[in-house]
């Protein structure tokens, strides 16, 4: 079987430039593409790079993109090498969609909302929770380290003064360093975090995310034996070779897949039914397109309904 293949660069501005430990991210690039089958069937897919956390770059993505002919095999789909994971999961989901496999529930997915680094957060948590939000992500290791512990108290002053006593679910709130800390910081914000957990009120800290460099598993090991609060890895495992190695030393906290640079649907799929990983699915970004394929991902791999990190539209929109 062949497909038409086509192929579209876009640009999307974020609403509010994103500010991690990273650095500052104005505008999402990502290609669309589609499949044509021999019936006139579309399968469409998205292509979002995420060079910093190692996947290809746009760059390498568009060259990969152009030197193909206008008429592919599924062959040429399922041989995308592994240093083009973006481009394996744009292909492998517009194939998936011509060929679906199996059919996927998404109403069972709950959604953590990601807040704004600084001061703003104290605005927009209640915006986002009036929506019935009920999970939120805060990036730290942004600014000097007294000044977010100090608006992280804030902030749980303000979800604890506005929650109703009598408030049904929990607030999970997840704390995301992308690498930003030292250990000693890593150990300050743990032991903020245990204290508000020990007090098993409505705020749950769920996990504090990527705490240390990618280089610096053993660190982040230590640290899931100090404190009781959970740490999730997210750089360290942004492809299936790194997220296989974090298993094979020894991980057992939360890994964190951004199933739209993790490399092959197929080869994601595999792995997660054959470990049973304590897995949290989020978003790189990307369109509605991107998202449709990850979404059904994570919803046919969740092992723990822990909800997925795609709360991101009203980075766009709005
Ligand atoms: O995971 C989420 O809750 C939302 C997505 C998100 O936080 C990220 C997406 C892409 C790059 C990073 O800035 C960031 C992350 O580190 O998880
Ligand atoms: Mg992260």
């Amino acid at each position: 079987m062949n497909y038409q293949f086509q192929f579209q660069p876009y640009q999307r501005p974020f609403k509010i430039p994103l500010k991690t430990a990273h650095g500052i991210w104005k505008t999402r690039e990502g290609i669309i593409l589609n499949l044509t089958d021999e019936q006139g069937n579309i399968g469409w897919g998205e292509i979002a790079p995420l060079s910093w956390f190692g996947s290809e770059t746009m760059e390498d993505a568009l060259i990969f993109c152009q030197q193909l002919p206008s008429c592919i095999s599924i062959e040429t789909i399922f041989t995308i090498p592994d240093y083009l994971p973006a481009c394996q999961f744009g292909f492998e989901s517009a194939f998936t969609e011509l060929n679906p496999n199996s059919f996927v529930d998404l109403s069972r997915l709950h959604y953590s909302e990601l807040l704004p680094t600084g001061e703003t957060v104290l605005t927009t948590w209640e915006t986002l929770f009036q929506q019935r939000a009920k999970t939120f992500k805060w990036k730290i290791g942004v600014d000097d380290i007294t000044e977010e512990i100090n608006i992280f108290q804030k902030l749980i002053h303000s979800i604890t003064t506005t929650l109703s006593p009598t408030q049904a679910q929990k607030i999970h709130l997840r704390l995301d360093a992308n690498e930003g800390l030292t250990f000693e910081q890593a150990k300050k914000w743990l032991e903020h975090c245990d204290l508000i957990n020990a007090n098993q009120g409505l705020i749950e800290i769920e996990f504090l995310e990527q705490p240390l460099s990618i280089d610096q598993l053993d660190l982040m090991l230590e640290l899931c034996d100090r404190y009781s609060t959970l740490l999730a890895l997210d750089e360290s495992v942004a492809n299936l070779q790194q997220l296989n190695s974090c298993y094979q030393q020894g991980w057992l906290d939360i890994f964190v897949i951004k199933p739209a640079i993790f490399g092959s649907p197929k080869k994601l799929k595999n792995f997660c039914q054959n470990h049973e990983i304590d897995a949290v699915f989020s978003s790189v970004f990307e369109t509605n397109i991107g998202q449709k394929s990850a979404l059904k991902i994570a919803s046919e791999l969740l092992f723990y309904n822990r909800a997925v990190g795609f709360g991101i539209n009203h980075w766009f929109t709005g």
